[in-house]
């Protein structure tokens, strides 16, 4: 019977690192737990019981796709975004802010929000925290993700401080627009670039306003590993504990062990997905690119040790085959492989919280990634 409150259920520690449950209207995340995109109510190339077959149990849904096509009002119509996909499991939605900034043409910021042109049509739209918030709801997504403004890399201490001081007024007004159900969670995204104080008086101002969940924004936009690891170690330390923390738009494998051992919970990353269409494939000893011609003559499996259909049913030679043939069962195979290895990791970090052996774990992870592919 699935709980009905929203609740995150604290498990254990390693560290800094948390073994959790994230309880939900849809049904249950384990965490820590990696959330593939599913941008056009798609994880693309996949059917939803092939996204479950990888072992996930959350999908990331995007308001700014479906507010254009088919419209989210429409989406609402027709059920909302569970059904109209076929995911029955939890679902967390964007708030179409980062992706009006990243995807559309002639769009215009003001201090209540953005007018847009779509990039599919030319049409012009506006989000301002109350409409993002209604979108999300019209979706029945089952997390509601806070208005922000994601703070650009590098920015003066100035600029990062009035950015993000705009982005927690929009929490404020996102929270207040949002419709509380059973189950159902809104979070607030902290921001305050690379730098600590605004980072505090960040989460200082998200956890006054009371979410169900806190992510981290501001990050994986080109300030590097070893300044978002910082920048981390001081964000996680001042969010509530008893919360979940959803690391946003991370990353590649050896982000996702790092950002655990500091504390984070829920990850997101169109890599896995969107790498794995080119032909780049993910391996525990770091990745490999089908489409390279060493491969045409190896009736090897992509990873031996890898339980997934690509690897148990197929060799090398055959995905490079169907990469250079440009076939769409190139991009289904190489998509479920990435999918399941970034599973399975979150799955070995799961177990090794939970067996206090993360440490060890870390320490095998980094010495097969360094080994290279044979
Ligand atoms: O502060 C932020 N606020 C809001 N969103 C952010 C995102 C988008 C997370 N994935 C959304 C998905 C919704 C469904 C469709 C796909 C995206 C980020 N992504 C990255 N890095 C990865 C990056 C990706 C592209 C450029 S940087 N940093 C991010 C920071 C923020
Ligand atoms: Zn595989």
């Amino acid at each position: 019977m699935t709980d009905p409150a929203f609740r995150f259920e604290l498990l254990g520690h390693d560290g800094a690192a948390r073994l959790g449950r994230v309880h939900t209207a849809h049904g249950v995340v384990d965490t820590p737990t990696f959330m593939p995109v599913g941008t056009a109510a798609t994880v693309k190339a996949m059917k939803p019981e092939d996204v479950a077959a990888t072992g996930a149990q959350i999908v990331l849904g995007n308001t700014y796709h479906l507010m254009l096509r088919p419209g989210a009002e429409r989406v609402g119509r027709l059920g909302g975004l569970h059904r109209f996909m076929n995911w029955p499991g939890p679902i967390l939605t964007d708030s179409g802010g980062f992706q009006v900034m990243s995807l559309s043409k002639l769009r215009r910021m003001d201090k209540d929000g953005v007018t847009f042109r779509s990039h599919l049509d030319g049409s012009e739209h506006r989000l301002t925290p109350e409409r993002s918030t209604e979108i999300q709801h019209l979706l029945d997504a089952t997390i509601t993700m806070a208005f922000d403004e994601c703070t650009p890399f590098p920015s003066e201490p100035e600029v990062a401080a009035s950015s993000m001081r705009l982005s927690m007024a929009w929490a404020k007004r996102s929270r207040d627009a949002f419709v509380a159900r059973q189950g159902y969670g809104q979070f607030g995204i902290v921001q305050g670039s690379v730098y600590p104080d605004l980072r505090a008086e960040s989460a200082a101002a998200l956890a006054a306003i009371g979410f169900e969940g806190y992510a981290i924004g501001g990050l994986a936009v080109g300030e590097g590993q070893e300044r978002m690891f910082a920048a981390l170690d001081v964000t996680t330390q001042v969010l509530p504990e008893d919360r979940p923390r959803y690391l946003m738009g991370v990353g590649k494998p050896s982000d996702l062990v790092g950002s655990v051992r500091r504390g984070v919970d829920m990850f997101d990353c169109v890599l896995p997905t969107r790498s794995g269409r080119t032909g780049q494939a993910f391996t525990r000893r770091g990745t490999v690119n089908m489409r390279n011609a060493r491969h045409q003559d190896d009736g090897r499996p992509l990873d031996e040790a890898c339980r997934c259909p690509a690897c148990r049913q197929y060799s090398r030679a055959y995905l490079h085959h169907l990469m250079r043939s440009e076939e769409v069962l190139g991009l289904m195979l190489l998509t479920t492989h990435n999918l399941t290895y970034y599973q399975d990791l979150m799955a070995g970090l799961r177990g090794a919280i939970a067996a206090g052996t993360l440490d060890a774990f870390t320490a095998a992870f980094e010495a097969e990634q360094a080994q290279g592919d044979i």
